[in-house]
């Protein structure tokens, strides 16, 4: 989680330089699972590397390593946003992170997370999504109910095959962390990551 979260927010950097920004606010939504530890893991690196994120993180799952990564990113004095963010609050942003949900989400969206969703669709900010954007399914991809359609989408460990469906500028795979023998057994194909990066160019 912690390379995979990392991977975000290099591949962030890449496609949005601080200098390339009117302003360095990033908001990301944090869903109940892994996608949203990986978000956690990201906003704590986009503080490093000098952006100033916040976090909407609803539904909070009570385990050690939600707790402790929440912590970290407190102590880094990111704020949490206590009140779910309209299509308004979000244009108060340059950029979204969508760490909402990734291969485990079953659709149809619950009720809880509709209004968050529509909040995203709704603000037209530049949208950055965590593995798979949120609400797509992880094999046939876009509802039919149309969905968010992020900009730059960072696939993680191999794309989905939902992937296809993307239509953004962007695309990144991270999450270098596939030893070759599980690569080759599952015949994943992964491009060459250059040199010593976490993440590379799709
Ligand atoms: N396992 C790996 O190899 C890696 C995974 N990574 C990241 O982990 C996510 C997948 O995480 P997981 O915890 O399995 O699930 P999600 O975060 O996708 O979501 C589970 C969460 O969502 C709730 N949920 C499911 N369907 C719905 C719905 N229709 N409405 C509302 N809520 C829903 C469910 O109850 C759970 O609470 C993967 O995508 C990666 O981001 C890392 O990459 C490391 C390697
Ligand atoms: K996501």
């Amino acid at each position: 989680m912690e390379l995979a979260g990392l991977s975000c927010a290099v591949a962030i950097a890449k496609c949005y330089p601080l200098a390339s920004l009117s302003d360095k606010n990033v908001l990301v939504f944090c869903g109940p699972g892994n996608n949203g530890g990986d978000g956690l893991v990201c906003a704590r690196h986009l503080k490093l590397f000098g952006y100033c994120p916040s976090v909407y993180y609803p539904k909070r799952t009570d385990k050690p390593l939600y707790h402790n990564l929440t912590t970290q990113c407190q102590a880094m004095q990111i704020p949490f946003l206590e009140e779910p963010p309209s299509a308004e609050i979000c244009k108060n942003y340059s950029l979204l992170v969508d760490a909402l949900f990734g291969f485990s989400f079953k659709p149809p969206m619950r009720a809880e997370f509709v209004s968050v969703v529509n909040a995203i669709q709704e603000s037209k900010i530049t949208l950055c999504s965590v593995d798979i954007p949120s609400g797509w399914d992880v094999e046939s991809g876009i509802p039919e109910s149309g969905g968010l359609q992020p900009d730059l989408l960072i696939s993680l460990t191999a794309p989905k095959k939902c992937a296809e469906k993307f239509r953004g500028r962007f695309h990144y795979l991270g999450g270098r962390f596939v030893p070759p023998a599980l690569e080759e057994k599952y015949s994943l194909n992964l491009p060459e990551y250059p040199g010593t990066e976490l993440c590379v160019k799709l």
